[in-house]
């Protein structure tokens, strides 16, 4: 019995900055970020979205494409990294808008919860999803994927800021990809990205102190959530190498094959933070599994990194790359990091490319490396199904990305600080963050949203 993926929908901020804006306002050469990493555009919510807004919209146009009946889908899993809440996930406020939309109690069965494991938890989600329709070949499962993922102003973060939303039906008999049951895994606990609760003072909390009940009661050190990671990017890169080549050699040794195992792979769907992640750490694999490499292991770290170097430099590497990973990178190019979201983001670029350039690659097998910070890798592959074109008949994804609204420097920063009050653009056909109650002054409370007509 087959499962995978039958139906594929995507919600990303509507609002970007050019890179070479921003390379010109931090004075960084705009041929690094563009050449060297491979960016064009980060996207930023509107001041009236946040990961709920994107992750309720994905999944409403997965519903209304595809027909779906909510009866009939027995989980919503949720990967993100993006929380609004440490209690209340956002699988549950999905459950609420989705009902106001198309039901009242059409979800009351439905399973929820969110996932996070950094930027692996939508496959992490997916995986499970995947095992639960095996044992219930009769029901169907929807994993979504939401993030802004949100650097601080002047970090080397910055440049590779994006937001938005997937969301994916899992079915047995999918129309888009089925998944092999070989699953590689490789995990170490480490600090290469994280978000730590932060403490401030009391006193750093100010507001309406008229009422000082509520600032009479609060401990003198009080724990806040910032959305900005704590990060290290060179030792994050590290961290990402080793994992994706430990779980990558684990899954050849799951498949008992030695032959060099990307050669199988039509295309290689990686998670990218920026659009050419993938093809600057899939050297080293490329370099150990092949039959004639130039890497013994008998260097030292710096003659290692070097052949690294040289190996991505081949006029080899480079047709390597611009076949089986360039299709992935191209919508990476135009959104920037979706964290939970990038993997996936990358899968649709790819389908998306061979749609619009009318290449036929039904039978193709991809090969999945996914990564998460803190750390953990996940290699695994799937074979495209017959019906993988119908199914993406209305998803548009360049069309959709075409028509993304640019904004100057000045707006961008305002909405970086949260110093934009009003929304740049009108919402239309969407789900919005319509207030946020308030707690005590100056602390976030809860959340509440509406669809726009
Ligand atoms: C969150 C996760 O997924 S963990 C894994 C990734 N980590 C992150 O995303 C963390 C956040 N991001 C970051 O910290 C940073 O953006 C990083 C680490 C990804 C990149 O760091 P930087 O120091 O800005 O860039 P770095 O020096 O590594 O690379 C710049 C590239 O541009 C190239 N470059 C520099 N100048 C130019 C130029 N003028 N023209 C062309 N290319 C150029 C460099 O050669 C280099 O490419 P290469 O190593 O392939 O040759």
């Amino acid at each position: 019995m087959k499962t995978g993926i039958d139906a594929l929908s995507f919600d990303v901020a509507k609002l970007h900055l050019p890179i070479k804006t921003l390379a010109e306002a931090r004075n960084i050469e705009p041929e690094k970020l563009e050449k060297g990493l491979g960016l064009l555009k980060m996207t930023l919510p509107d001041t009236h979205q946040d990961s709920v807004v994107f992750a309720a919209n994905a999944l409403t146009k997965l519903i209304q494409d595809n027909q779906i009946d909510l009866n009939e889908i027995a989980r919503i899993y949720v990967g993100t990294e993006s929380a609004i809440d440490n209690a209340k996930p956002i699988g549950s406020f999905l459950i609420d808008l989705m009902e106001q939309k198309f039901g009242e109690n059409t979800l009351a069965e439905c399973d929820v919860v969110d996932f996070t494991f950094a930027c692996i938890g939508g496959v992490d989600a997916m995986q499970n999803c995947l095992d639960f329709i095996k044992l219930n070949p009769t029901k169907k499962a929807i994993v979504v994927t939401t993030d802004f993922a949100k650097y601080d102003l002047n970090s080397t973060g910055e440049y590779t800021q994006g937001a938005g939303a997937t969301a994916m039906l899992i079915t047995v008999n999918p129309r888009i990809i089925a998944f092999e049951n070989h699953w590689a895994t490789n995990t170490k606990g480490v600090f290469d990205f994280f978000k730590p609760h932060r403490t401030v003072s009391k006193e750093a909390i100010t507001g309406n102190t008229n009422n000082e009940s509520w600032f009479d009661n609060l401990e003198a050190e009080i724990e806040i959530h910032k959305d900005q990671p704590v990060f290290d990017g060179q030792y994050s890169n590290q961290c990402y190498m080793d994992r994706t080549r430990n779980a990558y050699f684990s899954f050849k040794k799951l498949k008992q094959t030695s032959a060099t195992l990307y050669q199988s792979w039509n295309s290689i769907i990686m998670h990218l933070p920026y659009s050419f992640q993938g093809r600057r750490m899939l050297s080293e694999i490329y370099a150990l599994d092949a039959e004639n490499s130039i890497i013994s292991g008998e260097e030292t770290p710096a003659e290692y990194q070097n052949k690294l170097k040289e190996t991505s430099k081949t006029p080899e590497y480079k047709n390597f790359v611009e076949e089986k990973l360039m299709p992935a990178e191209l919508a990476s190019s135009l959104i920037g990091n979706l964290y939970t979201g990038s993997i996936f983001m990358g899968f649709l670029s790819t389908l998306a490319h061979f749609y619009d350039t009318k290449k036929e690659i039904s039978g193709n097998t991809f090969g999945f490396l996914a990564y998460g910070s803190g750390s953990k890798s996940k290699v695994f592959e799937g074979i495209i199904q017959d019906e993988w074109k119908a199914a993406l008949a209305n998803v548009n994804l360049f069309e959709t990305l075409a028509e993304s609204f640019e904004i100057d420097f000045d707006t961008y920063e305002k909405l970086h600080k949260k110093e934009q009050k009003q929304s740049i653009q009108s919402p239309k056909n969407e789900w919005i963050l319509d207030r946020i109650e308030k707690e005590i002054p100056n602390l976030i409370g809860a959340r509440y949203y509406k669809w726009i007509d």
